[in-house]
């Protein structure tokens, strides 16, 4: 079976990291990336970007591959294979959540949020975040790959920082 095509989206600034608290579907209730399902007829990278701008409202020109992350569930034959974007410039408004825009907000997909380096909600995100996240806020790459049974629980996985991601 063809693994499924995922793309993650980190936006960041020297201090700060956009993560978007989505609201339904798969992850529901996670502060996460913004990204979702690779289209037919379209690259890795234009998912990125299309996701990035379906969900947060921004778009970003110089996204940049840093990570290659594989899921496996526990009878699940499906593998998830999530490329991680990040990009530390955009253009446009972001959706957050603040006056005029709540309203709207209430029926997106995701909720964007500002978070501090040193306060990311870890113990909100997905369980496989907490081992590869310091890797990306501190500037490198990495592969890795999670068996999670449930979508708590992690029973296997391997995770390198790399020099390069040649997928
Ligand atoms: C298991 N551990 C995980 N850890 C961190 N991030 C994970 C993840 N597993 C999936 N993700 C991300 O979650 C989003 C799902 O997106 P998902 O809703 O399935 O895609 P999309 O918006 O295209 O779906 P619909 O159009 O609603 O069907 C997508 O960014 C994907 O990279």
């Amino acid at each position: 079976m063809l693994n499924k095509l995922l793309t993650l989206v980190l936006v960041r600034e020297p201090s700060r990291v956009l993560l978007g608290l989505k609201k339904k579907g798969f992850g529901e209730g996670k502060w996460n990336g913004f990204g979702g399902k690779v289209e037919p007829g379209e690259t890795i990278l234009e998912g990125a970007k299309r996701e990035l701008l379906e969900e947060s409202g921004v778009v970003s020109n110089s996204l940049e591959e840093i990570g290659l992350l594989k899921f496996e569930f526990v009878g699940d034959p499906q593998i998830l294979e999530v490329h991680v974007f990040t990009s530390n410039t955009f253009e446009g408004e972001i959706k957050e959540s603040d006056g005029s825009t709540r309203i709207f907000l209430h029926f997106a997909e995701m909720r964007p949020q500002w978070f501090y380096t040193d306060k990311i909600p870890l113990h909100q995100m997905w369980a496989d975040d907490k081992y590869w996240f310091p890797m990306f806020l501190k500037g490198s790459k990495f592969k890795g790959y999670f068996l999670f049974e449930g979508h708590e629980k992690i029973v296997k996985y391997q995770l390198d920082e790399v020099e390069k991601l040649n997928s």
